[in-house]
């Protein structure tokens, strides 16, 4: 039974919809990415589902991306554990053979923006309020090369290059203008633009959807496959290290200071 993540059936035959439940901010803390990692195992091996719409339960944040506190002050042992768990989950949502449609009704930085990239179309409400980017470097810390390959795929190199130097947060709008969403809607519009577009997809016979994607994902997925683990003992080093530590620790008072 899974308490992180809903799964529901669609309005439309074939389509599931996923949805986000990790309150407070939908942190993807390793629990939550195991639950994520069963649920899309059930999908991927349910013929009856032909795609799905991702989205946050409540909105306001979709993912607030990794879980600061499953890397800052824990042992390398859980580090690696934590990492394993973060590429597993982007290699079963990039390699899905399910249409994905990423529905954001809230703030996507970092993972969060990381996952909706993996999706085939991402749709955005128009809420000046929320924001979606790799927004790494302003906490200190690098976006790993699969992040920026994902980012790069989707925007092409020099926007890539841009928003991963800066870290950029892009609104809506400027989101729609860079090609970090493929549409922006009326908040109350999100769910039915996102069923829209599903619609859409699923009109192409599944055989040559999958195949073209496969072609078009492979090169991306193989570079990760085959570095797996010097990509956990990469991410282990690093993380290990003072500075990163400190930088981690700065980040994660400065949003508790927020409210006080
Ligand atoms: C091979 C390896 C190569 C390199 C290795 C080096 C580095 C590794 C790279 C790792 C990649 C990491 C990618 C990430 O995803 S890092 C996380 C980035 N996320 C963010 O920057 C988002 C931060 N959060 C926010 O901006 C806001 O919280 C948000 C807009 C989501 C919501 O705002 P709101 O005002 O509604 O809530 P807050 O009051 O800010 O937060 C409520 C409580 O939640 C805590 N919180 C928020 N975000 C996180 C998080 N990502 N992880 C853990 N906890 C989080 C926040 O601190 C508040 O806690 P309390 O005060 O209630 O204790």
């Amino acid at each position: 039974m899974s308490h992180r993540v809903l799964v529901e059936a669609g309005p439309a035959a074939g389509v599931a919809v996923l949805k986000f439940r990790n309150p407070p901010v939908n942190a993807l803390s390793l629990e939550m990415l195991m639950e994520l990692v069963i649920s899309l195992e059930k999908l991927e091996n349910d013929k009856a589902v032909r795609g799905i719409v991702i989205t946050a339960e409540n909105p306001g944040i979709f993912l607030a991306g990794l879980d600061l506190t499953e890397m800052c002050g824990r042992n390398p042992a859980h580090y690696a554990k934590y990492w394993e768990a973060v590429q597993e989950l982007w290699l079963r949502l990039y390699q899905s053979s399910k249409v994905l449609v990423a529905a954001i009704n809230g703030a996507c930085p970092a993972g969060g923006c990381l996952a909706s990239l993996t999706c085939d179309y991402r749709v955005m409400a128009d809420n000046p309020k929320y924001t979606i980017g790799l927004n790494e470097t302003q906490l200190g810390i690098i976006a790993p090369f699969w992040f920026k390959d994902t980012l790069v795929n989707t925007v092409g190199h020099r926007a890539a290059e841009q928003a991963l130097q800066l870290g950029t947060l892009f609104p809506p709008a400027k989101a729609l203008q860079v090609g970090i969403v493929d549409q922006v809607v009326p908040e109350e519009q999100l769910q039915s633009a996102a069923l829209s577009v599903m619609a859409q997809w699923l009109a192409i016979p599944d055989h040559a959807r999958q195949l073209t994607k496969t072609m078009m994902r492979k090169p991306t997925v193989d570079q990760l496959v085959k570095q797996r683990e010097a990509d956990i003992q990469s991410f282990v080093g690093l993380i290990s290290q003072d500075s990163i530590q400190r930088a981690l620790q700065t980040y994660l008072q400065k949003l508790r200071q927020k409210k006080g």
